[in-house]
């Protein structure tokens, strides 16, 4: 099983979650939820590869040395084509291809091993909290993936005839696009490289005087 990760200009992205850290955090906090998301993708049981497909020499940078592979892209229409991408990168025959988000800082291997397991080969999709969103897709094996992301990416991925599994497991559920989802996803356990950003650690140097002046409670 090899999986593509998709990540825009790290200062485009995650605008929802603009505000939780000042802004010129904001690069380093997208970042860390990369890191933290493909980092546990790569030592989950039936994980093989683990591909990022970015629009920023940033991503590759940070990623050397931890065995995530990256492909820099220039000019692919949207999120959808620089998944096929990646996943036409990644497909051999017979393999199996999926899609991470990047977004999953409190991901667990053996949360996303599980989905995996429960896919047993079946094109498959996991939803995200709200079960409107998807986390993770998987292809059926030699077949192309035909990602189908965006809006209502969910119905979408059930259309073109995946099942959804790993509805009861929650790090793999928990993408991060605004505060609140930081804050649950802080609530299951931060990766390491997000933790600092979480709002226990944000707390503790608020109040050691460490923090920008505009998160404080006081002025
Ligand atoms: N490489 C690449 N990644 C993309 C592209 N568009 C979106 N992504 C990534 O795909 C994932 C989902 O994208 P979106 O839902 O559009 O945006 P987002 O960055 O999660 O957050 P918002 O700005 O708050 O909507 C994120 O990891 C994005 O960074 C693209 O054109 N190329
Ligand atoms: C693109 C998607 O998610 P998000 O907007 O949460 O990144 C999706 O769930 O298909």
């Amino acid at each position: 099983m090899d999986l593509v990760v998709p990540i825009k200009n790290l200062d485009r992205a995650k605008s929802r979650l603009r505000g939780a850290v000042p802004v010129e955090q904001h690069a380093d906090l997208v970042l860390a939820l990369l890191l933290d998301t493909v980092t546990a993708a790569l030592t989950s049981a039936g994980v093989r590869r683990v591909l990022v497909i970015c629009e920023d020499k940033r991503v590759p940078d940070a990623l050397a040395g931890t065995g995530v592979e990256c492909l820099v892209e220039r000019g692919l229409p949207g999120l959808n084509a620089a998944l096929s991408f990646g996943a036409e990168h990644l497909r051999t025959p017979g393999g199996t291809v999926g899609a991470l988000q990047a977004d999953l800082p409190a991901l667990r291997p053996a949360d996303l091993a599980g989905a995996i397991a429960e896919a047993d080969g079946r094109r498959a999709f996991s939803a995200d909290r709200p079960g409107t969103g998807t986390t993770l897709l998987l292809a059926h094996p030699g077949e192309a993936l035909t990602p189908r992301f965006g809006p209502g990416s969910a119905q979408a991925h059930e259309a073109t005839g995946a099942r959804q599994v790993g509805a009861g497991l929650a790090s793999l559920r928990c993408d991060v696009d605004t505060e609140d989802d930081l804050a649950v996803a802080e609530g299951l356990g931060l990766g390491k490289f997000t933790l600092p950003f979480g709002l226990g650690p944000r707390r503790a140097a608020i109040d050691a005087g460490q923090w920008g002046c505009e998160h404080r409670d006081e002025p």
